[in-house]
């Protein structure tokens, strides 16, 4: 909404002819404009067991640090970044789903509509974690996603080297079967910041470079009904969310 009404606004005055400025400006330079304000939007969901660090994760990746404290999710929270990629600005809207059942069940077909992209998480400490990963892959199937989106199979809480259950060949075998890359992170540790970037800028690419997607707007259904808001600090990062979409395109998401 944002972005076309300043298209617009600045159409007019091309066509207007009132502000002198706009009005040296040929098709290609509007062109080029609406090029940069129309940035593609890119609904990503990151799915897995309860307490695997989900929230985690992508709160690093928006935010910049670890929370510093997290309950669980109940129905989703909704993150915002974008990213320079090769040039252009993506938008990637993180929707980090409840791993609990009974905290997901009402919400599970509005996860799976029109996504673009998937991030499993299991946590390297709980094997359990790990071998669900086949049941996450199934409800994807079961909801009819595309084969073809990427998918990325993340272990968190690497940091946590003393308690390690699941090894790196034994999930290298499992993403290779599934055909995901495989990325071992932590979303605590500092130093390993760049790698849950890695993460999403690895998602980020693979999306460039897939076919336009129709752009995706967390407003598609009544979120206030279906979602359920608490007090903390991921909530307060959905309501940003839901409103940076409807104002400011520079606006950070970021509720930290
Ligand atoms: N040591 C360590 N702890 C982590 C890491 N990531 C998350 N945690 C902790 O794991 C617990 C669960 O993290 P969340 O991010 O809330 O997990 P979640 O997967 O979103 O859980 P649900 O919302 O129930 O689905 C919290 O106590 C976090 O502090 C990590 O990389 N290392």
């Amino acid at each position: 909404m944002a972005s076309s009404m300043r298209t617009s606004d600045r159409r007019s005055q091309v066509d207007g002819s009132t502000d002198p400025a706009a009005s040296s400006l040929d098709s290609d330079s509007v062109r080029v404009i609406e090029k940069q304000v129309q940035k593609r939007i890119f609904k990503i969901i990151v799915i897995g067991d309860s307490n695997v660090g989900k929230t985690c994760l992508t709160y690093r990746f928006c935010c910049g640090k670890f929370p510093d404290k997290t309950e669980a999710t109940i129905g989703v929270d909704f993150r915002e970044k974008q990213l320079d990629v090769d040039g252009e600005i993506l938008k990637l809207q993180l929707w980090d789903t409840a791993g609990q059942e009974r905290f997901r069940k009402s919400m599970v077909q509005h996860y799976y509509r029109n996504v673009h992209a998937v991030i499993f998480v299991y946590d390297i400490t709980k094997i359990n974690s790990f071998e669900n990963m086949s049941q996450w892959i199934e409800e994807c199937d079961k909801h009819s996603l595309n084969k073809h989106i990427p998918r990325i199979l993340v272990g968190n809480k690497c940091d946590m080297v003393d308690k390690v259950a699941v090894n790196t060949n034994m999930a290298q075998k499992f993403a290779d079967t599934h055909g995901m890359p495989l990325f071992e992170t932590s979303a605590k540790d500092d130093d390993k910041a760049n790698h849950v970037d890695a993460i999403f800028m690895t998602v980020a690419h693979k999306l460039k470079n897939a076919k336009p997607m129709m752009p995706v707007t967390i407003t598609s259904f009544n979120a206030r009904d279906s979602v359920h808001l608490r007090e903390s600090p991921q909530h307060r990062g959905l309501q940003s969310a839901v409103s940076s979409n409807s104002s400011s395109e520079e606006r950070s998401d970021c509720a930290c």
